[in-house]
């Protein structure tokens, strides 16, 4: 009999290996020692009376660090959206224009419509993240025929895209749309849950990427790895509003500090480690593409999100991979039929890179019996 070929081999060996790999997003990890200590030790009061020091504490830094006049922490950043786009557009038949591939357009189930009565004008999603400029012109509503049209009031923008695969909108194309706002008296908001990949990869200050910007939803749950929670800032006047939004839709909470604790570690450790994340992401995508049957768009490596296309005509599909690479400890999304998201976060070393890469070639190898 045969002896047992060098894949079958580290197949097995893989099989008794466990190693977790967490790549389904950057909203998986978990909080660090140094996160769970100054949340053990925060310093709290009553949010919602306005008396948390921790919540004040990391609301003055982010209104700092954004550039804006104020900031008020949100449970999540489908509420920062929510919020955001329902002060703005507080008067009855007011619409957004918003990419039709942006998250507030379509992981957030309808909010703005459902919750706020605001009518989505979707326009198209270039594939890096941009909404061509004469599109948002052509799409804001010609005031004389209020009678029967809704009235534009915002446009959103989100930075960096994730369904474009983590692409940047660069300073000069956010300026240019700030521009066309205020010439039609709109406001600008932006989705900027992975606003400090953008800054990091783009190498601009995060405070100048946002400056067009009326307000700006930042998660701190995602690419900088606190454990709950998001930012939004704005003007003072802009922040009163939202802060009672917030508690009309139940975001008010008490002892926050516990959670701003954890998110003013992450700002300090991590913001400064997300170049790293982009590096191992520009690998794995590089590696990827090394494999036959797998498509990877290098142009859209900008930051810690990659799509991984099947190819066709391969053996191989995203099921098979997916549960290959689950058996072995490894985690990612599966976006649609042909596609497959993985993003990588500081709790992904490089390491864990190369064994994903090495996982990946041999579920592709074995479908595709070579
Ligand atoms: C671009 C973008 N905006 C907003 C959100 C919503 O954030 P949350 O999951 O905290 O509601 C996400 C992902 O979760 C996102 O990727
Ligand atoms: C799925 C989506 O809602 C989430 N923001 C993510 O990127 O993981």
């Amino acid at each position: 009999m045969a002896p047992p070929s060098l894949l079958e081999t580290a197949t097995v060996v893989e099989k008794m290996v466990t190693r977790n790999v967490d790549l389904r997003s950057d909203t998986v990890t978990k909080p660090t020692e140094a996160m769970r200590a100054a949340m053990a030790s925060a310093e709290v009061d009553d949010d919602v009376l306005g008396y948390d020091p921790t919540a004040l504490l990391l609301e003055t830094e982010m209104a700092k660090m954004m550039g804006k006049e104020a900031a008020l922490f949100v449970p999540s950043g489908t509420m920062g959206n929510l919020i955001c786009v329902l002060v703005h557009c507080d008067i009855r038949g007011s619409e957004v224009i918003l990419g039709d591939n942006c998250h507030i357009n379509i992981y957030e189930n309808g909010g703005i419509s459902t919750i706020g009565g605001v009518h989505p004008r979707q326009v198209k999603n270039n594939d890096d993240g941009t909404i061509d400029i004469d599109l948002i012109e052509a799409a804001i509503r010609d005031p004389r025929g209020e009678l029967m049209f809704p009235s534009t009031r915002l446009i959103c923008l989100e930075n960096s895209h994730a369904n474009s695969g983590g692409r940047c909108l660069s300073v000069e194309y956010t300026d240019r749309v700030g521009e066309v706002a205020k010439k039609h008296g709109l406001k600008l908001h932006i989705d900027g849950a992975r606003i400090f990949n953008a800054s990091a990869a783009l190498g601009v200050p995060v405070d100048r990427l946002v400056e067009a910007a009326d307000s700006v939803s930042v998660c701190l749950s995602k690419g900088i790895g606190a454990p709950v929670g998001s930012v939004i800032v704005g003007s003072k006047n802009f922040i009163t509003k939202a802060k009672r939004l917030r508690k009309t839709l139940g975001g008010g909470m008490r002892q926050i500090g516990i959670l701003c604790a954890a998110a003013l570690v992450a700002l300090k450790e991590n913001v400064g480690k997300l170049e790293s994340d982009h590096k191992k992401t520009r690998l794995l995508a590089d590696g990827l593409n090394e494999i036959k049957g797998l498509r990877v768009n290098p142009c859209s490596i900008e930051t810690n999100i990659i799509f991984i296309d099947i190819v066709d005509g391969s053996r191989t599909t995203t099921e098979k991979i997916f549960k290959y690479l689950e058996e072995r400890g490894i985690l990612l999304m599966q976006e649609k039929a042909s596609r497959l998201r993985v993003v990588l976060h500081h709790q992904i070393s490089a390491s864990d890179v190369q064994y994903t890469l090495s996982c990946f070639q041999q579920a592709v190898q074995i479908e595709n019996g070579n």
